[in-house]
C-alpha cells in the first residue's frame, strides 16, 4: 500500500489527504501541534476543514521522523513562507527515492525565488527530477465534499508528472500534466494577489463590471511578468492561470478574496488577516511581485495599487482612482509588451 507523508495539516493537506485515502493509500499528516493531530485522529479536522468526516485511512502525527519514514510520496502543504524551514527539517528523514509534491502558492519573500527554485537550492539540481507543482482551482472545501475539481501536476519531468497524475487521479478529481514549472508556479502565486483586489472591490460595493475588469487586466500583469521569467503563455489560459484565477476571485471560499473584503469595508490589513484565521498568501505574495516587477522591468498596475493599499497607506478609493485614470492603453501591446501596428488587427 502507497504511504503519502502530508508536511501540514491544514485545510488543503486534510482535503488532498481525503482525496487520496478515497483511492485506498495511507496518509500520514504532520501537525506542529498535538491538538490538531488529536482532532484528526478523532476524524474530523475541525479547525480548518469543519463539517468533513474524514478518512480511516488518514492519521495525523507532531513527530516529523515518523510522518517521513517510509513514504514514497512526500506532499508538502504548508505556507510559502515556511517551506523552506520544514524541507530541511524534513530532506534527512525523506526516502531518497520519494516523489516530492509542492501545494503552497507562493513566493520566498527574502529572495524572491519561486518555491522550485528554494527546493533546488536546499535538495539540489538533481532533485528537481522527482518534484512536482500540483496547482490549479481547488478550494479544499470543495474537494474535501468531492465536488469535481480539475489540477495541472507540472514538472520538468514527464514521467514525475505522470505520476502524480496517476496518484490522484479519481473520478471527482482530474489531473492534467504541464510541462510548464514557471508558470504553473506563478500563475498559483500571483492570482491571490488580484483576489485581494477583487475582495477589496467588493468591500468598496463595486460590481461585477469592476470585478472582471481587475481579472482580466490582473491576467495580463500576471502574463506579462510570467512571459518575462520564461513561463509559456498557454498556460496562464489554463488551469493554473485563468482557472485558478476565476476560482479565487470570485469564491467565499477564498481567504484571499475574503480578507480584500474586509480591506474593502474598512479594516486595517492586519485586522484583515486576523479576521480570515488561516494563511493569505496574496499578502506576501504582493510583496514579492512588486519587487519582481521592477526588477524584470513590467508594469503591474494592479499589483502596484494593491502594494500601496496593504503597505503604503492607500485608501482603497485613491487606488480604484489610480487606476481608472492612467493613461489610454492599447489593449493588446498591454499584453504582449511589444509593440503593435493598428493596422495588422484590422
Ligand atoms: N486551502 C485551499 O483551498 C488551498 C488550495 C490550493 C492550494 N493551497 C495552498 O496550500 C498552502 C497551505 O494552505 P492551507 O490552505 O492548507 O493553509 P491553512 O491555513 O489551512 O493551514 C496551514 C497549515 O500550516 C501550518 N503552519 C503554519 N505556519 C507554520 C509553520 N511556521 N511551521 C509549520 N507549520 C505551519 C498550520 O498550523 C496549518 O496546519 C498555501 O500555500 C495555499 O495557498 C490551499
Ligand atoms: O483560499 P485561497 O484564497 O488561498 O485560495 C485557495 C486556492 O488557491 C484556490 O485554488
Amino acid at each position: 500500500m502507497t504511504k503519502v507523508a502530508m508536511v501540514g495539516a491544514g485545510s488543503w493537506a486534510t482535503a488532498l489527504a481525503l482525496v487520496l485515502a478515497r483511492k485506498n493509500m495511507r496518509v500520514v499528516l504532520w501537525s506542529r501541534r498535538q491538538e490538531l493531530a488529536d482532532l484528526i485522529n478523532q476524524g474530523e479536522n475541525s479547525r480548518y476543514l469543519p463539517g468533513i468526516t474524514l478518512h480511516p485511512g488518514i492519521t495525523a502525527e507532531t513527530d516529523l521522523e515518523k510522518v517521513l519514514f517510509d513514504a514514497q510520496v512526500v506532499v508538502f502543504a504548508v505556507p510559502s513562507h515556511c517551506f523552506r524551514d520544514l524541507l530541511i527539517k524534513s530532506w534527512p528523514l525523506i526516502r531518497p527515492d520519494a516523489t516530492i509534491i509542492n501545494v503552497a502558492k507562493g513566493l520566498d519573500e527574502s529572495t524572491l525565488l519561486r518555491l522550485s527554485q528554494v527546493y533546488a537550492e536546499e535538495a539540489g539540481e538533481a532533485a528537481l527530477d522527482r518534484y512536482v507543482v500540483l496547482s490549479g482551482p481547488s478550494h479544499a472545501e470543495e474537494v474535501g465534499r468531492n465536488i469535481p475539481t480539475a489540477v495541472v501536476a507540472a514538472s520538468r519531468n514527464l514521467a514525475t508528472a505522470e505520476l502524480v497524475q496517476d496518484l490522484f487521479m479519481s473520478p471527482n478529481f482530474r489531473v492534467y500534466t504541464n510541462p510548464d514549472v514557471v508558470g504553473v508556479e506563478l500563475g498559483g502565486a500571483l492570482k491571490n494577489i488580484i483576489a485581494l483586489g477583487t475582495g477589496v472591490a467588493d468591500g468598496l460595493g463595486f460590481g461585477d463590471n469592476t470585478k472582471a475588469a481587475m481579472m482580466t487586466r490582473g491576467l495580463a500583469e500576471i502574463t506579462r511578468l510570467g512571459f518575462s521569467m520564461g513561463a509559456n503563455l498557454l498556460t496562464f489560459a489554463g488551469l493554473a492561470g485563468v482557472g485558478d484565477l476565476i476560482v479565487t476571485c470570485t469564491s467565499m471560499h477564498s481567504r484571499n478574496r475574503r480578507c480584500g473584503i474586509e480591506i474593502g469595508k474598512g479594516k486595517s490589513l492586519a485586522e484583515a488577516v486576523a479576521s480570515v484565521q488561516m494563511v493569505v498568501e496574496g499578502v506576501r505574495t504582493t510583496k514579492v511581485a512588486w519587487q519582481l516587477a521592477r526588477r524584470q522591468g513590467i508594469e503591474m498596475p494592479i499589483t502596484d495599487q494593491i502594494y500601496q493599499v496593504l503597505f503604503n497607506n492607500l485608501t482603497p478609493r485613491e487606488a480604484v482612482l489610480n487606476l481608472m485614470s492612467r493613461g489610454k492603453k492599447l489593449e493588446l501591446e498591454e499584453v504582449t509588451g511589444g509593440n503593435i501596428s493598428w493596422t495588422l488587427h484590422n
